[in-house]
Order: structure tokens, then sequence, then C-alpha cells
């Protein structure tokens, strides 16, 4: 029987005494009023005359624009009333020591799908809480440096027709949503499992002449439908915000990629490993599902720095696993007879 309220599931969570558990609980509590704000403003009709302009490019080249700083600073201000040691975020080079003493560090992308902007599309924000570590005078990254499996909570609010919060702290992947009548985050769902098995998958399928053999192969497989060696029919949806993407294949299963491929600066893909690609991880395998970098699982690769990417695949488990034998044994994928091996749809 779900909790009824955000606020009942944080309270029946935070259990024994205990300050990793009740810092975790006050830093969701601030999240969830800075995610309030930015969707009052969002709410408020301006985006395309206000925030959607740009700024410059942020730590690692990509264009700012005016909402992404926006929500940044939200958050940031947010945090500064939370237990939280340090700030990472994806609009800032270096992480922000807030308080030496407290024992949290959060990495955050305070607007995911900063493209959909001015086209009314769903946007969100994604965080990730680690246990800060190292010594106080240290290399302030270090707590981020932390491979995933050592998240302590992740989440993502999503901006869209409804604005929820997709939460774990470590025990299933839950859904809130914001009652306006009641003034207040309402569960959902208890937790979700994304089957094992789908015939959808997301990727940018404008890309498809700079991915390597594996991808294509993969994705030629999918679009031969019934008359190809999947033997079924695949759907396909890209909407271009990582947190819309996600919050799909909760609800309903599926497979979302974006690897890396031949595209300058894009070898690694797009997607950031620590405040990105962690936590949808550890929201998916909460669910049930499965994230790897198409060979190795997302939530063990040791990260070498704070902005750095990773190509990503997602989802439904049955599915992220076979991507990875077109990775490490195309060969021996069991449909992959000489028939099919012919050239792709869309190869020329
Ligand atoms: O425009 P592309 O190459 O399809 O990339 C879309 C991806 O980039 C992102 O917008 C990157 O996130 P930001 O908007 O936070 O930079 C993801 O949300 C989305 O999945
Ligand atoms: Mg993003
Ligand atoms: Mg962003």
């Amino acid at each position: 029987m779900p909790a009824a309220t955000l606020d009942a599931f944080l309270n029946s969570y935070l259990g024994p005494p205990d300050e990793l558990r009740s810092a975790v609980v006050a830093t969701i509590r601030q999240l969830t009023q800075a995610a309030t704000k930015i969707r009052n403003t969002i709410n408020q009709g301006v985006l395309g005359a206000a925030f959607a302009g740009t700024r410059s490019a942020n730590a690692d080249g990509d264009i700012q624009k005016d909402l992404d700083i926006f929500a940044d600073d939200i958050f940031l201000d947010a945090m500064r009333h939370a237990p939280v040691a340090l700030y990472a975020s994806e609009e800032l080079e270096l992480p922000v020591l807030l308080d030496r003493q407290a024992p949290l560090a959060i990495a955050i992308d305070p607007l995911d799908g900063s493209s959909n902007i001015d086209t009314n599309v769903s946007i969100g924000t994604i965080f990730s809480l680690l246990p800060a570590t190292g010594a106080p005078d240290g290399n302030p990254a270090a707590s981020f440096l932390q491979a995933g499996v050592n998240l302590l909570g992740a989440g993502f609010f999503i901006y869209g027709p409804q604005l929820a919060l997709v939460l774990s702290l470590g025990s299933g992947t839950h859904v809130f949503v914001l009652s306006t009548r009641l003034g207040t985050f309402v569960q959902a769902y208890e937790s979700r499992i994304i089957p094992a098995r789908t015939q959808e998958f997301a990727i940018n399928a404008a890309n498809y002449r700079h991915w390597d053999e594996a991808v294509r192969l993969y994705i030629d497989d999918c679009l031969e439908g019934t008359e190809g060696p999947r033997g079924k029919d695949f759907n396909m949806r890209w909407i271009a915000s990582l947190v819309a993407d996600c919050y799909r294949i909760l609800m309903r299963g599926g497979v979302f990629l974006y690897p890396g491929d031949q595209r300058k600066g894009y070898r690694q893909g797009r997607l950031r490993l620590v405040y990105e690609a962690n936590p949808i991880a550890y929201l998916v395998e909460q669910a049930a599902g499965a994230a790897t970098d198409t060979i190795t699982r997302i939530l063990e690769i040791e990260p070498e720095s704070l902005h750095q990417r990773v190509p990503v695949v997602f989802g439904s488990a049955r599915e992220v696993a076979r991507i990875t034998r077109y990775h490490t044994e195309p060969s021996a994928i069991g449909e992959r007879a000489p028939l099919f091996s012919r050239r792709g749809l869309f190869r020329a």
C-alpha cells in the first residue's frame, strides 16, 4: 500500500536516528521546494521570451540557456539550507564548498533537456546524493569521483504536464506527483518495475552514419521488424529530454541508447557520468531494469573527472543485455544468421 504523500514516505525511510538518513531526507525536502519554484516560473508562460535565450558555454562547452543558469542558482541556494558539504553542477566547472561539516555531496543537472525549453516539451532536474568523502582540504571533486554503487539516493523532477519526482533511496523507484489541490507531493506509484522485454527503442537516429557497427546492426535488426531476425515490430521514441525518455521507460518499458559515435567530441557519447548517467542508472536498476555503457554496468564505473561523458544504454534488462552482446559477441547473436547480414535499411 503506497504511503499517501512524499512526507509519509520520507518519514518511513527515516527509521531509527541516523545522521546520513536524516541528511538525505532534509536535502530532498529542500530539493522539492526548489523544483516547485522552477515549476512555478515555467508556468508563468515566459519561457520563450525570458528563458530560452542563450548565454555563454558551460564548463563542458555546451551553450547555456538562461533557464539553465536560473535553475542552477535556485538549486545552489536551496542546498545552502541543506546538510550538504559540496554542490557539483553541470553548469559550474568546479564543485562549490558549502559546509565542511555536512555529510552529503550532491551532483546535479539543474535543467535537463535544455533544447526543449522553447518548444514546451518536458524538461527536468536530475540529482544524486553521495557521502561527502576525503580530507576537508583535499580535492573538492573527490567526493564526486565515487562509483555510482556508492549513491545514497537519486532522483529527477520532470516539469511536464505534471510536476513529478522520481526517487529512489535504495529500495525501489517511487513516483510522486505534485497535487496543486493538496499543495504536496502525492505518491503515484509505490515502486516501478520495468518489464524485462520490450518492443520500443529510443535513440537519435540522425546520428546513424556516425555510430559504430554494433549499434547500427542492433537498430537495423529492430527496424526490420517481423521480417528481420527479431521477428517482431519495434516502435521508436526520442524526446531529447533524458528525464522524459526515462520516465516513459519507467512507465512502460523500452530501451534508451546514447552511444559514443564518430562525431568530434562524441566518442564517449553526450551524457555525463556523474550527474546524468549515474542517477538514471540507479533509478533504473532500482526498478528492475539495467544500465550500461554498452558493455560495463554504469554504476561500477569509477569516474575520472566531474564532467566526463559516458555512452549510455538503459531500460528493459533483457534488451540491455542483448545490446551488450551486439558489442561483445555479435557473431553469437542467435538470430544473426547470414541471411540477415545484408546492408541495413538506412545504409547507402
Ligand atoms: O540533442 P541530442 O543529441 O539528441 O541529445 C539529447 C540529449 O541531450 C540532453 O538534452 C543533455 O542534457 P542537457 O540538456 O542537460 O545538456 C538529454 O536530456 C537528451 O537525452
Ligand atoms: Mg542533461
Ligand atoms: Mg542540463
